[in-house]
């Protein structure tokens, strides 16, 4: 059996944190991270505000990352095996056929904004931070182009606030995590839930 879970959210919401735990508790489970398909600086829109725009889904290489998690989708035992992620030994028996379980986590801040990425998660998760806390912890982090004064105000939180309408009015399946639960929290919920979904299935 193939699975396929999303877990999206604001910036700083914790997907990473979360991404990161589930990988090492859940079978035969990898990853596609969507930051991975940033397209370079100078590829990125400079808009009328100044700013480069990294929050659109034109700063990502979309077409790369659908086939990423289609080459996962065709054979994640081999995808399994070029990403370093060991599998259980049913797995590799079974190799890519219906009876073993594969996991695979999309994680990024616009995976539900894409149309040829909506219909392929079978579970929908999103995490969600008020304002301010998602400011105080952004202003902690650097990324590889660090933020100019001004980004979060400017760009990044009116992006966040945009392509979640958006995603609101296109995907009806979101299921929503609050960011300000502890770490823990926050994954056991999650953890559980899959487990349930997957005995049901199995
Ligand atoms: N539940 C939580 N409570 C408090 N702090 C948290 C929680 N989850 C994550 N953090 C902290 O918030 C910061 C961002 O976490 P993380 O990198 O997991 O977020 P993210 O959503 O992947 O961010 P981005 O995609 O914008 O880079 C980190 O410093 C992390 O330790
Ligand atoms: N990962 C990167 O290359 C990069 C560069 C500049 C900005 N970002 C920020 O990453 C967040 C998504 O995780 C977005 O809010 C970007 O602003 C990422």
């Amino acid at each position: 059996m193939k699975f396929i879970i999303g877990i999206g959210g604001v910036t700083n919401g914790g997907k990473t944190t979360l991404t990161n735990r589930l990988l090492r508790t859940l079978p035969n489970c990898c990853v596609v991270h969507q930051d991975d398909f940033f397209k370079k600086p100078d590829q990125i829109e400079v808009g009328e505000d100044g700013f480069r725009q990294w929050d659109v889904i034109s700063a990502l290489d979309m077409e790369a990352m659908v086939g990423t998690v289609k080459g996962w989708q065709e054979n994640p035992v081999k995808f399994a095996r070029s990403h370093g992620v060991s599998l259980s030994p049913e797995a590799v028996e079974f190799g890519s056929d219906q009876k073993g379980i594969h996991i695979l986590i999309v994680e990024g801040f616009l995976i539900y904004n894409y149309k040829p990425l909506i219909d392929v998660y079978d579970r929908c998760f999103y995490i969600s931070l008020p304002y301010e806390e998602c400011k105080t912890r952004r202003s902690t982090r650097t990324y590889t182009v660090p933020d100019p004064p001004g980004l979060f105000d400017g760009h990044v939180w009116p992006m966040y606030l945009k392509h979640r309408k958006q995603m609101e009015s296109q995907c009806d399946r979101i299921e929503y995590l609050d960011g300000m639960m502890s770490k823990d929290d926050i994954y056991s919920v999650v953890f559980e839930s899959i487990q349930n979904t997957l005995l049901n299935n199995s």
